[in-house]
């Protein structure tokens, strides 16, 4: 059984001049100890499929079942209590830590709020620190504002590995960190991963290090999913034509290896009036009347490889 079931999640945002459908009817599913990740251009409805699998905020609609609980169905209780098992780091690690609070405090939070006594919690804080290459006597003691970005970052993992969490939302956890400091949370985010067995949904647009952590791959379009397989598949013969140009976009170690499709042309259209149809056709080489009329839906090519495009074994229409 999977551990993260998401089906047909929705979210719209009012916003001035009318609304945004930020993530429109996405499905996907997490096994235990598998990383998924969500790539796509800025705004196609990563963060908020990612934050809505927190509840922050709740989808509009859809299902999201975490170890077998429906968080968006379940009593209150039963569903805060499931939703331990999530947690998420953000981008920024230092704005999304108190500056003023002590390294003790801030990872020991969850633990207090949940009734943890005091000497449980800072042992447990202890631990979780040791784990993501802190020592706890020379940082428990310090203030988050006397910290580096990476070792920011690693101060909220440990917040949130500090619940024993079952699945860790990752929204551009390298984004802003210098490059010899991305490799080094990659890797611990893989330690934690093996040695917790942690799934981890891997939001990112760097898709070297999406290549190097995912087991499969969402990619999602103006807040669709329009492919999702496994990582391998994904890369070596993507089926959807937005995928093969986002793929494009990638430079290639060879600049004498062949392309393997137009380059990502055109505008992003606007998400409060996205095209009928298929909502890549505005750009898309292969775009035909079909993709205007009618809304391509995810079908399986093989191996799991799932693609929401009419002519996805096709090639452009002579
Ligand atoms: N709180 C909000 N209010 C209004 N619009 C929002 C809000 N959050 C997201 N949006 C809009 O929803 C769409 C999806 O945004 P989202 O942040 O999920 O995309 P993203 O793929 O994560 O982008 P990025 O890579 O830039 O973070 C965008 O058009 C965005 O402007």
């Amino acid at each position: 059984m999977a551990l993260l079931e998401v089906d047909n999640l929705a979210k719209q945002f009012k916003v001035a001049g009318g609304v945004v459908n930020a993530v429109r009817d996405v499905s996907f599913t997490v096994d235990e100890g598998q990383t998924l990740s969500l790539v796509g251009e800025s705004g196609c409805g990563k963060s908020t499929t990612g934050r809505a699998l927190l509840g922050i905020p709740d989808p509009d609609s859809g299902s999201i079942r975490l170890d077998g609980v429906d968080l968006t169905s379940a009593p209150p209780r039963d569903a805060a209590e499931a939703r331990r098992k999530a947690q998420m780091i953000f981008q920024d690690a230092r704005s999304s830590l108190n500056p003023r609070r002590r390294v003790k405090e801030l990872v020991a939070e969850g633990l207090v709020i949940s009734g943890v006594s005091r000497e449980a919690a800072r042992q447990r804080v202890d631990e979780v620190l040791r784990a993501v290459g802190l020592d706890p006597a020379q940082v428990a003691d310090r203030r988050a504002a006397e910290f580096s970005g990476g070792q920011c970052q690693r101060i909220a993992i440990a917040r949130a590995m500090v619940m024993r969490p079952s699945i860790l939302v990752c929204d551009e956890p390298v984004a802003s960190l210098d490059v010899s400091v991305q490799a080094q949370v990659v890797h611990l985010l893989e330690d934690m991963r093996r040695e917790y067995g942690l799934a981890l949904v891997f939001i990112s647009h760097d898709l070297a290090v999406v290549r190097s952590i995912s087991d499969r791959v969402a990619v999602m379009y103006l807040g669709r999913v329009v492919e999702i397989g496994e990582v391998g598949r994904i890369f070596s013969s993507p089926g959807h034509p937005y995928t093969r140009a986002l793929l494009d976009s990638i430079p290639m170690p060879d600049p004498r290896q062949p392309s393997r499709g137009a380059a990502l042309g055109g505008e992003l259209p606007s998400p409060m009036n996205p095209p009928s149809g298929c909502a890549f056709r505005t750009r898309c080489p292969m775009a035909r009347q079909r993709c205007a009329d009618e809304t391509p839906q995810l079908r399986t090519l093989g191996d799991g490889q799932q693609v929401a495009c009419h002519f996805a074994l096709e090639g452009p229409e002579s």
